[in-house]
């Protein structure tokens, strides 16, 4: 696909009817209008999205790998964020069950600083004992 065309969130806003229904997820601009009577989900969660950022709402149903390559179709052109435009729904909230992906971003975080925070105290606590010895 060689044209980008990019979609400010006014211009999205404008459609959000049943017969005409863009929406923005992961700052992607989707043209979902042939897909509503076929979401498996129903209509009317689209509906609700329609002309808006719906990147929580498709990320909080753990939507498969399939409902993704769907959207790749659907694909119209890029986000423009322009000064007052809400802030930017990225990063998807991993409050549900574990199956989500993006639940092991967080994960790889907190090993870190688990692995980090474990190794200075081990460190300290050998150089302590190290400092115990040589006084004996
Ligand atoms: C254009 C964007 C979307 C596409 C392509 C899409 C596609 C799909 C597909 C293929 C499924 C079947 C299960 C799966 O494969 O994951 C599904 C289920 C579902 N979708 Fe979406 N979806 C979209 C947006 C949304 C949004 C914005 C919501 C809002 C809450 C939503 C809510 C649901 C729900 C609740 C189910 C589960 C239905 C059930 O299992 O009974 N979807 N969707």
């Amino acid at each position: 696909m060689a044209e980008t065309k990019q979609f400010t969130f006014a211009d999205i806003a404008s459609h959000s009817g049943k017969k005409d229904l863009y929406m923005v997820i992961h700052d992607k601009v989707y043209d979902t209008t042939s897909f509503v009577d076929e979401h498996p989900g129903g209509e009317e969660v689209l509906l609700d999205v329609g002309g808006q950022d719906a990147t929580e709402a498709f990320e909080d149903v753990g939507h498969s790998d399939e409902a993704r390559e769907i959207l790749d179709g659907l694909l119209i052109g890029d986000l423009k964020r322009v000064a007052g435009d809400p802030a930017p729904k990225v990063q998807a909230p991993s409050n549900s069950t574990s199956s989500s992906p993006s639940a092991s971003t967080g994960m790889g975080i907190g090993l870190y600083a688990v692995i980090l925070i474990g190794g200075a105290a081990a460190f300290g606590a050998y150089k302590y004992m190290q400092s115990q010895e040589g006084k004996a």
